[in-house]
């Protein structure tokens, strides 16, 4: 049975699975909804938790974007067999989700007075406090999170490009470090590739 994962027509949480997907060379169905087309009743109600992303192998499901990638992750060389690196880097990839939850409030503010302040928030608060870290963090460890190449490289990157809507120039000119990881990613064989002829739209 062909391997699948549904998301919409975005990058959002599913680009960092798309990547690690086409890097380990997996052959899959990158089925895709259309957002503003959502939500269609039937595919809602089929998932377990009424949301996306959902990853099907074998007949069986899974939803929750985090567990895709590090499952997918668990069958190449991206997730390493010692405990204690595994659960530092859950951690790297935890703290990147609360990073992605602040973006999330700014996303769905529909206000534009209020989107504004939130953004200059983002830009003057969160953005500085996570990307000093994650910068921090690269610099320390060979420019990968936890010392090599690893699925929570593909997450941020993910993540990061999900966001990039004000972000390009700020990583270019402050986190040398961010921005070769960014690259490094987007030019792994089979994820050139892919982004060479995607068809994704930022949120
Ligand atoms: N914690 C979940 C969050 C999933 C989620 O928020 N999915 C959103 C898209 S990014 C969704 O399906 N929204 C449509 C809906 O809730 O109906 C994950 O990481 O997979």
């Amino acid at each position: 049975m062909a391997k699948k994962l549904h998301y919409f027509h975005l990058n959002g949480l599913a680009e960092s699975i798309r990547y690690i997907l086409h890097y380990a060379g997996e052959k899959f169905e990158d089925v895709r909804y259309d957002l503003s087309a959502w939500p269609i009743p039937h595919v809602k109600e089929s998932l377990p938790y009424g949301q996306l992303p959902l990853y099907e192998e074998g007949g069986k499901s899974l939803n929750q974007s985090i567990a895709i990638a590090r499952y997918i992750a668990s069958k190449t060389h991206l997730l390493p067999k010692d405990p204690w690196q595994q659960a530092v880097l859950d951690a790297v990839v935890l703290n990147i989700y609360d990073f992605w939850g602040k973006i999330v409030a700014y996303i769905r503010e529909k206000d534009p007075a209020k989107k504004a302040v939130i953004k200059q928030e983002l830009l003057d608060e969160v953005i500085p406090f996570f990307f000093s870290k994650f910068e921090q963090e690269l610099k320390s460890a060979n420019g990968h999170f936890g010392g090599k190449l690893s699925w929570a490289d593909f997450i941020f990157v993910g993540i990061i490009e999900a966001v990039n809507l004000f972000l390009e120039e700020v990583i270019e000119k402050k986190y040398p470090f961010i921005a070769a990881l960014i690259k490094e990613i987007q030019t792994l064989p089979g994820v050139k590739e892919y982004i060479a002829t995607r068809k994704s739209y930022k949120m």
